[in-house]
């Protein structure tokens, strides 16, 4: 296959500019500017198209098993591929929790199965992710997981958190923390401060997620394990993250598009439960930080969090609706919309943050859009035009935060291992 004519963006090896790419097999051939085509080649004219590595989202919640009324493996990578993905990594907090080694196969084979964007489990760190005892992490390891988490909760015994770090540095994963110290977060659901009093809710306090941020460092410090902090969404906690970078710990973390694009505010007149998520939707001054922070590298990388809930558990008081947001669908239109068409942050710095970093993170293979790589690309329309509504979803789950916004840029084709699995922005 030829794709032609496309600018081909890649930090990693220093290309922006229009050229041709020759995939043959499962690998790139060649990249050059002008590449005729071999005989019996499929040419795809990407003409006005921004090429560049698959892009990853290392932070999804897809429910199989057991809650596959939300989201199951085969509807979630169908999401993952319609939103440009070529890879995700998909959280443990399933029923049973994804803690062994059979449940990391599973999630691998399903997703195989499905032939569409590759699964990554990552594995519980303790068993039923209750925070009392260690889960099979070497089990899992040996079946593929790439990472460690217990996200949905913070890891609440800091003793029990050394110990899953002391174990997880023994292979070469990272620890992925959900900072959450729940005895400041009990029944709390918005931010503490103005949305919390104006709402006359409980409220979730900053302090709440940098409480266990500024631990888990210490801890990273005491272990060497790699700690990545999940969901970022105070200037605080990004203070921590980047002190402890400027100290060379192997410290790094991720935002999500609701923590950069929204604020507490877009709650107060509304009771959207949509925006209901966890941790809460901050002030504009930690919005506009957590941005400040991905553009000057601070911030690694963009995830989702993509969290399904079905229209009943959403359509309900905001108190006892679930936390979450679907995403995957919505993740490269808001970054194109919000950060790149305006200059915030530069393409080079859209493919560090949603390819080259969340591989990095995961221990993945490196992927470049250079002769001999793997195959796996994504191809951007800039101008292509979407409107948020239910129907634009292939995830079982419409509870986006995002509902009824138009967004200018989306995927249109992605390729995984040299076969095409979206073609104009067609889920094959
Ligand atoms: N983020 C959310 O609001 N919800 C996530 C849990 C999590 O990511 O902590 C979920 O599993 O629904
Ligand atoms: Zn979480
Ligand atoms: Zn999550």
């Amino acid at each position: 296959m030829l794709l032609k004519g496309a600018r081909v963006i890649d930090p990693q090896v220093g290309i922006d500019g229009v050229m041709d790419v020759l995939v043959d097999g499962g690998l790139i051939a060649e990249v050059s500017e002008a590449v005729d085509a071999p005989e019996g080649c499929e040419v795809v004219d990407c003409a006005g198209k921004v090429l560049v590595p698959g892009l990853v989202d290392m932070h999804v919640h897809f429910r199989d098993p057991g809650f596959e009324y939300k989201e199951d493996i085969a509807s979630g990578v169908r999401a993952a591929t319609h939103g440009g993905f070529t890879d995700v990594a998909t959280m443990p907090n399933t029923d049973p929790v994804t803690d062994t080694g059979t449940a990391v196969r599973y999630q691998i084979d399903r997703g195989a199965d499905a032939g569409l964007t590759r699964v990554h489990p990552i594995g519980a760190l303790t068993r039923g992710e209750d925070g009392e005892s260690l889960a099979e992490i070497g089990d899992m390891v040996m079946e593929g997981a790439c990472g460690f988490s217990d996200d949905g909760h913070g890891v609440q015994s800091a003793g029990m958190m050394r110990t899953c770090m002391e174990y997880v540095s023994q292979f070469d994963r990272a620890v992925i923390a959900h900072c959450e110290d729940e005895s400041l977060t009990a029944n709390g659901v918005v931010n503490e401060g103005r949305a919390s009093t104006r709402l006359g809710m409980f409220g979730w306090p900053a302090l709440g997620e940098e409480l266990e941020v500024m631990r888990d460092i210490e801890l990273c410090r005491l272990t060497g394990c790699p700690l990545h902090v999940a969901h970022i969404s105070t200037a605080r906690s990004l203070d921590l993250v980047r002190a402890a970078k400027a100290e060379g710990l192997p410290v790094t973390c991720e935002v999500t598009p609701h923590h950069l694009f929204l604020t507490e505010e877009n709650i107060t007149d509304s009771y959207n439960t949509n925006l209901k998520v966890n941790p809460p939707l901050r002030t504009r001054d930690d919005a506009e930080a957590l941005v400040a922070g991905l553009a000057d590298g601070s911030i690694d990388c963009v995830v989702s969090d993509h969290a399904p809930h079905a229209a009943h558990e959403k359509d309900c008081e905001f108190e006892i609706a679930y936390f979450g947001t679907v995403g995957l669908e919505t993740t490269l239109p808001l970054m194109l919309t919000y950060l790149v068409d305006r200059g915030t942050v530069t393409w080079q710095r859209l493919v560090e943050v949603l390819a080259v970093a969340p591989r990095r993170i995961l221990r993945l293979a490196p992927v470049a859009v250079e002769a001999g790589s793997a195959a796996d690309l994504t191809l951007i329309d800039p101008e292509a035009a979407v409107t948020v509504t239910p129907e634009y979803f292939e995830s079982k789950s419409k509870n986006s935060a995002f509902l009824g916004l138009h967004l200018k840029g989306a995927a249109s084709d992605v390729v995984i291992g040299g076969k095409r699995v979206l073609e104009a922005g067609l889920v094959r």
